[in-house]
């Protein structure tokens, strides 16, 4: 039987969830690309840590670019640098590439999407965007047809599960974010979440798939929930709201608009019920009406489940000579 061989950029939290999946999902895996799934070799920052990985530790792209075996690479690496040149060059070298890394897609998406198409490999970036649910898929193969005319969206887990927490439980802020960040959930750099960057890069990100472009950054109001007290907390909730942290975008006169910020949300609101580490995605289309998707926005499995099913739109049915033409994006 032939082999896919896989490289991993990145042994964190969603590093091991990827390998942990591809292990425990052998048969799944090997029914649907008609291939064995074998992760060969593991690229990280501090090989010290990682004594007793059971596979190649390396700490430079070159092994994995300059071998010929490795035919995908997963990237769950932190920040712009180096994820984005590791990426370049996997996909010159003719390598098919699937990443989580949202801070960098925002900025690079659409050079790394267009190469992709240049060397006829396929991009699969669908973690990026509200962890374990399949937007990015979704929009691209099943809402082909409607026009997307607004999304509100809660994007970023971590953000969420404070807020429940703070409501739910009287967490206090600080608290909530420990265990937001022992249970897998936030940024190597927390900041990045509490200040509302996560979800503004997520927003960036959908807002290319749907407009084909992102509005100035400069423009968008961003806002994160740093600034909310117990006491505005418990305010809402005499009125029977709840503070969620919002992330929209909408087109007006033709410009497309956006903003990510904290929002008093009355019962009735499609996101109002959205708790804990999940996230939602509320979208407005013109033939369909609304819908709201709801699941876990952060984590080890669910960012991995968002990985594999990348994988396997990429390789499913495919014998691995077809598979250079298929297109995730
Ligand atoms: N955690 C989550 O729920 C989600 C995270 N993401 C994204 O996935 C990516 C990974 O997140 P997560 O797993 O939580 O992060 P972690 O901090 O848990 O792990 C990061 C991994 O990247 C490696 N790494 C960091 N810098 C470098 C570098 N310069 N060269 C090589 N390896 C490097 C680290 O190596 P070492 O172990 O040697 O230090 C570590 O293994 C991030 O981009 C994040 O935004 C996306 C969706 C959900
Ligand atoms: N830190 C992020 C992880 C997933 O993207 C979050 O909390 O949503």
């Amino acid at each position: 039987m032939k082999a896919i061989n896989v490289a991993l950029l990145g042994l964190g939290t969603v590093g091991k969830g990827v390998y942990q999946t591809i292990n425990t999902h052998q048969e799944r895996l090997r029914d649907i690309t008609g291939c064995s799934v074998h992760v060969s070799t593991f690229l990280i920052e501090h090989p010290e840590k990682h004594a007793t990985v059971n596979g190649t530790t390396v700490t430079d792209i070159r092994t994995i670019t300059e071998n010929p075996d490795i035919d995908i690479v997963f990237e769950a690496i932190v920040g712009k640098e180096p994820a984005f040149s590791y990426l370049k060059k996997c996909i010159q070298a003719g390598k098919h590439v699937i990443t989580a890394n949202k801070e960098m897609f925002a900025v690079h998406g659409k050079e790394l999407r267009e190469l992709a198409r240049q060397h006829h490999v396929s991009i699969g970036y669908d973690a990026t965007t509200a962890g374990g649910i399949p937007i990015i898929q979704m929009i691209q193969h099943v809402l082909q047809a409607n026009n997307v005319l607004k999304v509100q969206a809660i994007l970023n887990g971590t953000t969420n599960y404070i807020l429940t927490e703070m409501r739910d439980q009287n967490a206090a802020f600080e608290d909530a974010l420990q265990q937001a960040q022992q249970l897998g959930y936030a940024e190597a750099d927390p900041t990045n979440d509490v200040e509302g960057f996560d979800a503004f890069y997520k927003l960036m990100i959908l807002s290319e798939l749907i407009y084909n472009e992102q509005p100035n950054w400069n423009d968008v109001k961003r806002i994160g929930i740093t600034s909310i007290s117990e006491k505005d907390i418990a305010e809402n909730q005499l009125t029977n709201k709840r503070i969620k942290h919002i992330a929209s975008i909408w087109k007006e006169d033709g410009r497309i608009l956006a903003k990510v910020e904290p929002v008093s949300l009355p019962r009735d609101h499609p996101l109002y019920a959205i708790e804990g580490v999940d996230n939602a995605i509320n979208i407005e289309t013109d033939i369909l009406g609304e819908l709201t998707l709801k699941g876990p926005g952060a984590g080890a499995l669910p960012t991995a489940s968002a990985m594999i099913e990348d994988f396997c739109l990429i390789y499913s049915g495919k014998s691995q000579k077809e598979k250079s033409t298929v297109v995730v994006s």
